[in-house]
């Protein structure tokens, strides 16, 4: 049944259409990642979710409760539903344990000790119990204002490129780390980002987003498998136009190469990476590059290679 429903919601600021007729529909416990490029409509969708944001037309419903908006409340926002930026918003001069706890000023002593313990051992803050956010890092920091936002068991937390300030190593362990912790507490959770790796570390329920629209929603290996368009193919990898065939693509991981029999190309470029090399090869007939994968790394450049796939592997994507 659905518990956080998005219907038909579009924003218009001035004459730009940030968002059109967006709807999607969120069971409890689900884990969502919007996946869209910059200026796709990603923080105007989740600030309408929030209530933080008047929408131009549609309604958001959180279970039998209709999200009202700036507009028709009169404190902006709820309690129930948390949104989380880059910015961590954190009190400077409170420990850790004090800014998981002071959301919860007004709640029973007991729940608020268990509440916070419960919260700094999830997300492994122990050590950290005792400093204050100026004494953490950036990653430290994302965390406290995770479990701040926890304390008060929002239905919903939306989180907006949380870790965007983060290099690619601290991102993926604390992914790691929060993709245990809302399945633990069985939180209802919505990312939104850029990056389609960090969407995949936290979830693989995935939509895409593109100016304003839904292009395409389903769980990873879905999309990746079947992509209904070029621009979700190319969110996994880049792929190659198999130009006698209109709108056919191959995969460079599909390619197969051959000394003999197929479509002679010969390597331009070799990249080394961790688990083959990746290949720039140009096809003598045509002058196109094409990238595939030498997962036995036996090709050097300048080398002739013959290109062959299965037809079952070709993706014919609308552009
Ligand atoms: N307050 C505003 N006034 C006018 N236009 C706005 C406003 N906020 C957003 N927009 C426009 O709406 C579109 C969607 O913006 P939004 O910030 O929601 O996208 P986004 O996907 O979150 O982008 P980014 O990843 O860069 O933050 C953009 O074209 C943006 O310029």
């Amino acid at each position: 049944m659905s518990y956080f429903s998005i219907r038909s919601v579009s924003k218009t600021y001035g004459n730009q259409k940030a968002l059109k007729s967006f709807s999607t529909e969120l069971k409890k416990g689900d884990i969502l990642a919007i996946v869209g490029e910059s200026g796709s409509g990603k923080s105007t969708l989740l600030r309408i979710m929030a209530g933080l944001e008047v929408q131009t037309s549609g309604e958001v419903w959180l279970g039998d409760k209709k999200i009202e908006n700036p507009k028709e409340k009169l404190v902006a926002g709820y309690d129930e539903i948390k949104l989380i930026h880059q910015d961590y918003a954190l009190f400077p001069n409170s420990t850790v344990e004090e800014n998981i706890s002071r959301p919860l000023l007004s709640f029973d002593e007991k729940y608020t000790r268990n509440r916070v313990e419960e919260l700094i051992s999830l997300l492994r803050l122990g050590e950290l119990r005792d400093k204050l956010p100026r004494q953490l890092s950036g990653g430290q920091q994302q965390k406290v204002a995770i479990a701040k936002a926890m304390s008060v068991e929002p239905e919903i937390l939306l989180l907006d490129e949380p870790f965007s300030s983060l290099d690619s190593i601290q991102t993926r362990n604390i992914m790691d780390e929060l993709k245990e912790v809302f399945t633990a507490l069985g939180t209802t959770v919505i990312l939104v980002t850029h990056d389609l790796d960090d969407a995949l570390r936290l979830t693989d329920d995935l939509l895409i987003l593109k100016n304003g629209k839904i292009i395409q929603r389903g769980n990873s290996k879905d999309l990746c498998l079947s992509p209904k368009s070029k621009y979700v193919a190319e969110l996994f990898s880049s792929i190659n136009r198999i130009k006698t065939k209109g709108q056919d693509y191959i995969r460079p991981v599909d390619v197969k190469l051959r000394t003999r029999n197929g479509i002679l190309a010969h390597v331009t470029d070799v990249i080394f990476l961790l688990h083959f090399n990746s290949l720039k090869v140009k096809i003598k007939e045509t002058g196109e590059i094409w990238e595939v994968d030498d997962p036995d790394r036996k090709y050097q450049k300048g080398d002739r290679v013959y290109l062959t796939w299965e037809q079952g592997k070709v993706l014919s994507l609308k552009s």
